[in-house]
């Protein structure tokens, strides 16, 4: 069995050692730890490489040290490293699979330049006041909400997914989500199915990240034809009243269906409108809610920081009279450091995931120089380490101190290239960054303003990564206390 694991000795690249069966990922699939944990420590025993192999079960695959090496794979050899490493067959799974995060070759570049120019600067001012609505309903909710001011707290990741929920479903379908309204609503209910903790989405997503192969056979969908119906209904239905009653909204379908309307290269179909309304749930949602919390979190953390942040928001407001609009609230320095900062510490993504897609020679593993150059295969998998980059002491000095600081303006020009990746890096990389800042940062703003908010004893500090999930997301929970402010 151990001479299926000599294909990087046999070209001279360090990897660490391997189990038997399942080469270095076993504690990911024992769910102990989460593959970007396990990167970071095979990282972090490689000091003096470019880039160590390693083993994904049995397939050979690379996890990148050097972040030049890594913006080279990213962005000036993006030729040979065009895909990311996930499978997802589009006739399997005609919804995901023409999502551009899965799609490939072609396919991506047709999903990308579809979506793209829904998230310009214009478009996203023209959503922001429906932003500011979903803002509105957040606090209403806290307001009415007695556990906010009790002693076990709120429990802040349901807080942000509620809000992510609302924004979801006003900006991406035209709708009322009712997340502040009802206990249980129906959209909130189908959102959560599509990343449930449950044991089954479990096994689906790690066959989709880590056994690809399987993923075909067992012909693997990521978005089920539950999820697939209930929002092709709602879009449909929207659309056409749209229509019907000539309503112009300058929300994402709108958008959509402006695009849609012109003729381009290859034909803009429903199911490409059902894919990319979802991808605001399957990439937005998980990622700018967890983003959310982790921020509330660290300012609860650190009083002095939050109590700074509130200096910031009170004075902005008095400059812009009272009413923060995009640019302004885009443009605050100490929001951005703030949220720069715990990107740094919890990035969604703890890792980026190419793959080679075009015979490529890398640089001997310690270095030019220093021995022969290595031929990279098509298909060998690429991992970029965005956490093991974002706590390496070297690109950020004591690396588990919350430090806004490091994104002043003085400072953020600092930071070496391709150590702080929490968007990913190149054309693929996250297109959707602007407008998940902008729900974020709005909501920030006016809990501040209007609660301080500490840590609750039910909050198990330090966090820990939980691994069942695919977005990064604390193990227990996010647990705080909002006391109201007397403005
Ligand atoms: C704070 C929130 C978010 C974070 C931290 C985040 C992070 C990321 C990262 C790390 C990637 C991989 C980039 C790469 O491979 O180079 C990515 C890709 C992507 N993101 Fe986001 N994301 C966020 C919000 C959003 C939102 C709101 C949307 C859409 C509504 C979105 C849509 C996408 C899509 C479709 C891709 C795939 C792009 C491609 O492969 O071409 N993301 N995101």
């Amino acid at each position: 069995l151990l001479s299926n694991y000599t294909y990087w000795k046999k070209r001279g690249v360090p990897n660490p050692p391997v189990s038997l069966l399942f080469g270095n990922l076993g504690p990911s699939l024992s769910l102990e730890k989460s593959i970007g944990e396990i990167l970071t420590g095979i990282y972090r025993n490689f000091p003096h490489f470019l880039y160590v192999g390693y083993y994904k079960i049995r397939q050979p695959a690379i996890v990148i040290r050097d972040p030049e090496l890594a913006r080279n794979i990213l962005i000036k050899e993006f030729n040979s490293f065009h895909d990311n490493d996930i499978e997802l067959d589009e006739k399997v799974d005609p919804i995901g699979g023409k999502n551009p995060f899965v799609a490939k070759g072609n396919r991506w570049k047709i999903s990308k330049s579809q979506v793209t120019p829904c998230f310009t600067s214009k478009k996203l001012k023209a959503m922001y006041p429906l932003i500011e609505d979903s803002v509105r309903k957040l606090i209403e909710y806290l307001q009415r909400e007695p556990e906010a001011m009790g002693p076990d707290g709120l429990d802040t990741k349901e807080l942000c997914a509620k809000y992510s929920t609302e924004v979801v479903a006003s900006c991406a379908f035209g709708l009322e989500g009712k997340s502040f309204d009802e206990p249980d609503p129906e959209f909130r209910r189908m959102g959560k199915k599509i990343f449930s903790a449950s044991p089954l989405t479990v096994i689906k997503f790690l066959l989709i990240t880590i056994f690809p192969s399987l993923t075909k056979i067992f012909k693997l969908k990521f978005i089920s034809d539950e999820i697939a119906d209930y929002f092709r209904n709602i879009v449909s239905a929207t659309l056409r009243y749209r229509e019907e009653n000539k309503v112009v909204r300058n929300d994402f379908l709108d958008f959509m269906k402006d695009l849609k309307s012109k003729p381009g290269e290859v034909e803009f179909t429903d199911d490409d409108v059902l894919s990319h309304t979802l991808g605001f749930f399957t990439d937005g949602f998980e990622t700018s809610s967890a983003v959310m919390s982790y921020t509330l979190f660290e300012l609860a953390a650190n009083s002095d920081t939050q109590e700074k942040l509130l200096i910031e928001i009170k004075e902005t407001l008095q400059k812009c009279g009272g009413r923060l609009d995009y640019d302004t609230l885009i443009a605050m320095p100490y929001l951005d450091a703030v949220v720069s900062e715990t990107l740094r510490m919890h990035p969604p993504g703890l890792l980026l995931l190419r793959c080679c897609t075009k015979p490529f020679t890398l640089p001997p593993p310690r270095g030019i120089g220093t021995g022969p150059e290595v031929s990279l295969e098509v298909g060998v998998p690429i991992s970029i380490p965005i956490y093991a980059f974002h706590y390496d002491p070297q690109y950020f000095p004591d690396p588990d101190r919350f430090d806004p600081d490091r994104f002043s303006e003085s400072n953020k020009e600092n930071i070496i290239k391709g150590t702080y990746l929490p968007f990913g890096e190149g054309p693929r990389n996250c297109h959707g960054q602007r407008f998940g800042l902008m729900q974020i940062k709005a909501a920030v703003v006016s809990l501040i303003l209007n609660y301080e908010i500490k840590v609750n004893k039910k909050t198990k500090t330090p966090l820990e990564i939980d691994p069942a999930h695919l977005v990064n997301q604390p193990k227990g929970g996010i647990w705080l206390n909002f006391s109201k402010r007397t403005i």
